[in-house]
C-alpha cells in the first residue's frame, strides 16, 4: 500500500521504498539532516544517501485490516498511531487474539504486501485491462532490459557511430577512468553524457561530479538536461556560500548530480576536502588540458585540486580535444590523474611511447577485426584509457576553405600592428585606420549571406572592435569575452544564434571566451589575428567545424604583408597546412621549431629567402612526421577508438530496438488507464496534459501545464521544443514503476458473457496468473545484464478429471468478457475457493519450473561471461599495466555476489486475472 503522495518529512525509523530500485526491499531511515536522508536497506545490505528534495522514495503506510506476515506468524493490523517523532506505531492482532504494538521499524525488510490472492479474496479487484497493463509492462520492460541499450538510445542525439562505439566500450567498465580526446567538435560532451547515462541506467554509478571551465557551466547544464534529461545542480562559489549561510556544512551532499566550475576549487581550496569526501562514483572534467604543471612540478592549483578529486572518485572521464596543447609533459600529467601508479615516471612513459611503431607495424599486417588486433591494442601503452577520433578517420565532415586576404596599406600598417599588439588600446580611432577593419567592413557590406564569427586574441581588442562595428558602422553585432558574466555570454550567444532579421550578424570573440562553445550554425570564420599555439588555432576553427555544420566552412585570414601576421599565416598555411585540415603533427613541429619561428616573428620579413627555406623545410618535416604518426601512435589510437563494424552493429541494434520496442503504444494505454488527457497530432507528436479526473494527483514526469512530446528521434532532433519520450524519460520510467508496483491490476476479475468457445468445458473458472522472477540485488551488480525483467503468464482451468491444466485463450477472448457485479462475484468465489486453490497450486508449480529454467540460463550466461572477462583481464595484465587490479577484484566479487543473488531468485505471483463462467456450473 504505497502512498502516491510524496510525504518528504523524513525521520529516523520510518520505512520507505525506493522508487527507482524497488528490489532493495523496505528501507529504514537511519540519518537525516536538512539536505539529505540516509536509508538502510537491510534485505540487501545496502545503504543509500539521497538529496531530500529529490529523493526517489515512497513512504510505506499499511492500512487497518491489512494482513501481515511476521516470520511464521500472521497478524492483522487493527490500528495506526503516529508518534511525535513522525514514525508510525501499528497495532496488530496476534493469532491468539491479543493486540500488540508494532513500531514500523520492526516491519520485515522484505515485506511484500498486497498479495494478489489477498486482494482477490477481500474483494479488492479491478477490471481486466489493469491486469493486461501489468502484463504488457513487464513484457516490454523485459524486452528493453534484455537489449542492454536503454542508456545508449535515450539521448536526444543523432546516432553517431564513433560516439556510440566509445560510449559502449567505456560505459560497461566498472569505474571507468579514461581520457576522451576526440578532435575538437566531434562530440566529447555527448560521449561523456552517453557513458554517464548508461552507467546510471545499469546502476554502475549514482553520484556524479562534473567540473568545467566556468564559461561552460550553463552549456553543460543545458546539454545534460536537454539531451539526457539529467538535472544537475550547479554548485558555484555563490551557491556554496548561500548553502553555507543557510546552515549547510557540506554543499556536495545536497545533490546526487553536481556541476562545478574548476575555479570553485582554486578560489575556495577548503571545499576540496569536502568534495573529496562526497563519494563520487564518476567525475567528469571538461577541457582538462587547462590544468598546467607550471614551472614548478605540480604547482598549478587547478592541477592540485584535480589530483585530489581524481584520486577520491571511483571513475574519471577527462575531456580534451587538444591533450598536448600545453606540451607532452602536461599530457603525461593528465594521464597521471587517471592512474597515478601506472603513470608515475615521465621518462619511462616516454620510452614506452617509442614502442608504438612496433605494435603498429605488427597490426598493419593483420585483419583489423581479428582477435589478435584487439589483443595487441589492449596491450599497447595508453590503449584502454585514451580514445581519440579524428575527422580523417570518420566521414561526412564539411570542407574547410581558406580565404587569405593580404593587405598592404603601408600608411595604416603602423596603426594595425599597434592595435594587434597593444591589445589594451580601446580607441576606435586606431581601429578605423586598421586595414583589417577596413577590409572587414567592406567584406561584410558586400557579402550578406550568413553569420560571421570573428575571433581575436585579446578581450580589449574584441570589445573595441565590436563597439566600432556597432556604433561606427551600424552593424548588428555581439561580443564575447572573458570578463562577461555567464548570463551576459549566454545572452550574447543567443542574440547571435537567433534567425530573425534583428539577430546579430557578427559575433566578436576573444580567444578563451569562446572555447567549447557551439557555433556550427555559422559558416564564416574571420581570424582577425593568429595564435602562435597551433592547438589554439584548431580550437578556434572547431567552433564552426563541429557536428551539425551543414556548410563548407569559409576561413578568412586578413593580414598585413610583411607583418608578424604574415609570418604566422604562412607558417600555418605552407608549413603546417593547418587551416584546411587538422594537422596532427602541428604541435610537435611547433615545439621543435619554436626558437626559429619566434626569431622570424620578432623581425618579420616574409619575403626573405631564409624564411622561405625555413617554411619549405618545415613542410617537409610536417609530411614526414604526419606519416610517422599515421603509421605509429595515431594508427593505434584510431584503431582503439573506433571499430566501424562494431559501431555499425550498435547503430543497427538501436534502430531495430527503437522500432520493435517503442514505448509509444504502451504509454498511450497507460495514459488511458489513468485518465491522463492526450491528443495525437497529425505529425506523430502527442499533446499530454493532466486530466481533470486523473486517477493520481500527479502523473510521473508530467508537469501541471502538460507538454507536447514525440517518440521519434528524428522529430526530437528537429523539434527541440518537444519532449523526447525516450526510454529514460521520467514519464516512461515513472509510468513503468507505477504500473508494475501499483496495487491496481494485482487482482482482476471478469465474467464471461458470450458463447465464445469457452476453452475449458468443465471449469467454471479460468485463472490467468502473471509471474515474474523476483530477485533482490543491489543495482551496481547489473543483474539485468544477465537476467532482464522476466515474466510469464500461465492460464489454468480445471480439466475433466478435476485436475488443473493449462489452457489457451483465443486471441479475441477479451471481447467476451465484462466486469462483474462485485457482490455476486465474492459469493461465487467463496463457493469456488477450493477450485481456485487447486488451479493456483498448479500454476505456481509450473511457474516455478519456468522461472527456474530462466534463472539457470542466466546463471550459466553470467558465469561464462564473467569468467571470460576475468581471464581476459588477467592475461592482459601480464603485459599491460593499464589493467587495474581493482577492476579484476571487482569482477570477482561481482561474480560471487551475482551467483548468490541468482541462487535466491524465485517466481513471484505479480497479478491474477480470474475469469468466471457461471453457466459452466
Ligand atoms: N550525436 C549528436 N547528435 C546531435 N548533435 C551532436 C551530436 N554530437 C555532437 N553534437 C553537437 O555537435 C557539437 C559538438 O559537440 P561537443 O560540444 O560534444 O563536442 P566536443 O568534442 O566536446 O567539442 P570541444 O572540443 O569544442 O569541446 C555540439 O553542438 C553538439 O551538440
Amino acid at each position: 500500500m504505497k502512498q502516491t503522495d510524496k510525504l518528504k518529512e523524513f525521520s529516523a525509523g520510518q520505512r520507505w521504498i525506493s522508487d527507482t530500485e524497488p528490489d532493495l526491499g523496505l528501507g529504514m531511515v537511519t540519518e537525516t539532516d536538512h539536505r539529505t536522508v540516509t536509508l538502510d536497506f537491510s534485505a540487501v545490505d545496502e545503504s543509500r544517501r539521497y538529496a531530500r528534495d529529490s529523493a526517489p522514495l515512497t513512504r510505506l503506510v499499511l492500512n487497518v485490516g491489512d494482513p501481515l506476515q511476521l516470520g511464521e506468524v500472521k497478524v492483522d493490523i487493527t490500528g495506526i498511531d503516529v508518534t511525535a517523532a513522525g514514525t508510525l506505531n501499528y497495532r496488530v492482532r496476534m493469532p491468539e487474539g491479543d493486540i500488540k504494538p508494532l513500531p514500523e521499524a520492526l516491519l520485515p525488510d522484505t515485506l511484500s504486501m498486497n498479495r494478489p490472492l489477498d486482494r482477490l479474496m477481500s474483494g479488492q479487484f479491478d477490471p481486466a485491462h489493469w491486469f493486461r497493463l501489468k502484463q504488457q509492462s513487464l513484457n516490454l520492460l523485459g524486452q528493453a532490459e534484455a537489449s542492454g541499450l536503454m542508456g545508449l538510445c535515450s539521448a536526444r542525439a543523432e546516432l553517431i557511430p564513433h560516439q556510440l562505439y566509445i560510449a559502449d566500450e567505456v560505459a560497461r567498465r566498472y569505474a571507468p577512468r579514461v581520457m576522451l580526446a576526440d578532435e575538437v567538435g566531434l562530440g566529447k560532451t555527448i560521449e561523456a553524457g552517453l557513458i554517464l547515462q548508461q552507467q546510471l541506467v545499469s546502476g554502475l554509478c549514482q553520484r556524479v561530479l562534473i567540473i568545467v571551465p566556468e564559461p561552460l557551466l550553463h552549456q553543460w547544464l543545458v546539454e545534460m538536461l536537454r539531451r539526457f534529461n539529467l538535472h544537475f545542480t550547479v554548485l558555484d562559489a555563490e551557491r556554496c556560500e548561500a548553502l553555507t549561510e543557510s546552515g549547510e556544512s557540506d554543499p556536495f551532499s545536497s545533490t546526487q548530480l553536481a556541476l562545478c566550475p574548476i575555479s570553485l576549487f582554486t578560489s575556495k581550496p577548503d571545499l576540496i576536502a569536502q568534495a573529496e569526501n562526497a563519494g563520487w562514483d564518476l567525475t567528469i572534467v571538461d577541457e582538462a588540458h587547462h590544468v598546467e604543471l607550471g614551472a614548478e612540478q605540480d604547482a598549478d592549483p587547478a592541477y592540485l585540486a584535480l589530483s585530489r578529486l581524481a584520486a577520491a572518485s571511483k571513475g574519471l572521464l577527462l575531456l580534451t580535444a587538444t591533450p598536448e596543447q600545453l606540451g607532452h609533459k602536461n599530457h603525461f600529467a593528465l594521464l597521471r590523474l587517471l592512474d597515478p601508479a601506472r603513470f608515475s615516471d615521465y621518462e619511462t612513459f616516454v620510452s614506452e611511447q617509442k614502442k608504438y611503431q612496433d605494435t603498429a607495424s605488427k597490426i598493419s599486417n593483420l585483419d583489423k577485426n581479428s582477435a589478435k588486433v584487439s589483443e595487441l591494442l589492449d596491450q599497447h601503452g595508453t590503449g584502454r584509457i585514451l580514445f581519440r577520433n579524428t575527422r580523417r578517420g570518420l566521414s561526412g565532415f564539411p570542407q574547410r576553405k581558406l580565404n587569405a586576404w593580404p593587405l598592404s596599406n603601408q600608411a595604416a600598417a603602423g596603426a594595425s600592428s599597434q592595435t594587434a599588439a597593444g591589445a589594451d588600446d580601446n580607441e576606435s580611432g586606431g581601429l578605423e585606420s586598421d586595414p583589417r577593419v577596413q577590409w572587414l567592413v567592406q567584406w561584410l557590406n558586400e557579402n550578406h549571406d550568413g553569420k560571421v564569427l570573428l575571433i581575436c586574441a585579446h578581450d580589449a581588442l574584441a570589445i573595441a572592435l565590436e563597439k566600432h562595428l556597432r556604433l561606427r558602422v551600424g552593424m548588428r553585432s555581439s561580443v564575447f569575452h572573458r570578463h562577461m558574466s555567464l548570463l551576459e555570454r549566454d545572452r550574447a550567444a543567443a542574440y547571435f544564434a537567433g534567425d530573425s532579421d534583428d539577430a546579430a550578424r557578427i559575433l566578436v570573440c576573444s580567444e578563451i571566451g569562446s572555447e567549447g562553445r557551439n557555433f556550427q550554425f555559422c559558416r564564416h570564420l574571420v581570424l582577425f589575428d593568429l595564435p602562435t599555439n597551433p592547438d589554439l588555432l584548431e580550437q578556434r576553427i572547431g567552433r564552426l567545424d563541429r557536428i551539425g555544420q551543414q556548410h563548407d566552412i569559409e576561413i578568412h585570414v586578413p593580414y598585413m604583408r610583411d607583418s608578424r601576421q604574415e609570418v604566422l599565416f604562412r607558417w600555418y598555411h605552407e608549413a603546417l597546412s593547418a587551416f584546411e585540415q587538422v594537422s596532427r603533427a602541428a604541435f610537435r613541429l611547433y615545439n621543435d621549431l619554436r626558437p626559429q619561428l619566434e626569431a622570424y616573428l620578432d623581425v618579420p620579413d616574409a619575403s626573405s629567402d631564409d624564411f622561405n627555406r625555413f617554411l619549405a623545410d618545415a613542410a617537409q618535416q610536417n609530411t614526414a612526421l604526419q606519416q610517422e604518426l599515421e603509421q605509429g601512435r595515431d594508427q593505434l589510437l584510431e584503431l582503439n577508438s573506433f571499430n566501424a563494424e562494431r559501431a555499425a552493429e550498435l547503430v543497427h541494434s538501436i534502430r531495430v530496438f527503437e522500432k520493435d520496442c517503442s514505448p509509444e503504444p504502451w504509454l498511450l494505454s497507460v495514459l488511458d488507464s489513468y485518465s491522463v488527457f492526450y491528443e495525437q497530432n497529425s505529425d506523430n507528436s502527442v499533446s499530454i496534459v493532466p486530466g481533470e479526473d486523473m486517477l493520481l494527483p500527479v502523473f510521473p514526469g508530467l508537469p501541471d501545464e502538460g507538454f507536447e512530446a514525440c517518440f521519434q528521434r528524428s522529430q526530437a532532433l528537429s523539434r527541440e521544443d518537444r519532449v523526447f519520450l525516450s526510454w529514460q524519460h521520467p514519464m516512461i520510467t515513472g509510468a513503468m514503476d507505477l504500473v508494475i508496483d501499483s496495487h491496481q491490476g494485482k487482482a482482476s476479475v471478469s465474467v464471461y458473457i458470450e458463447e465464445h468457445g469457452w476453452p475449458a468445458p468443465r471449469s467454471p473458472l479460468i485463472a490467468q496468473c502473471l509471474y515474474r522472477v523476483k530477485v533482490s540485488a543491489p543495482a551496481h551488480l547489473q543483474l539485468a545484464k544477465y537476467l532482464p525483467a522476466t515474466s510469464t503468464t500461465l492460464t489454468v482451468a480445471l480439466n475433466h478429471r478435476d485436475d488443473a491444466a493449462q489452457v489457451t485463450l483465443p486471441a479475441d477472448f477479451a471481447d467476451a468478457l465484462r466486469y462483474p457485479n462485485k457482490a455476486a462475484t465474492r459469493e461465487f468465489m467463496q463457493e469456488h475457493q477450493k477450485t481456485l486453490q487447486a488451479m493456483l497450486t498448479h500454476a505456481n508449480l509450473q511457474a516455478a519450473k519456468q522461472c527456474q529454467a530462466a534463472i539457470d540460463k542466466a546463471s550459466q550466461r553470467m558465469l561464462a561471461s564473467q569468467t571470460a572477462e576475468i581471464k581476459r583481464l588477467l592475461a592482459l595484465k601480464q603485459n599491460n599495466p593499464n589493467i587495474r587490479q581493482e577492476e579484476i577484484d571487482y569482477l570477482k566479487e561481482q561474480t560471487l555476489a551475482l551467483h548468490q543473488c541468482l541462487g535466491k531468485a524465485e517466481a513471484e505471483l505479480v497479478a491474477i486475472h480470474l475469469i468466471l463462467n457461471p453457466k459452466q456450473e
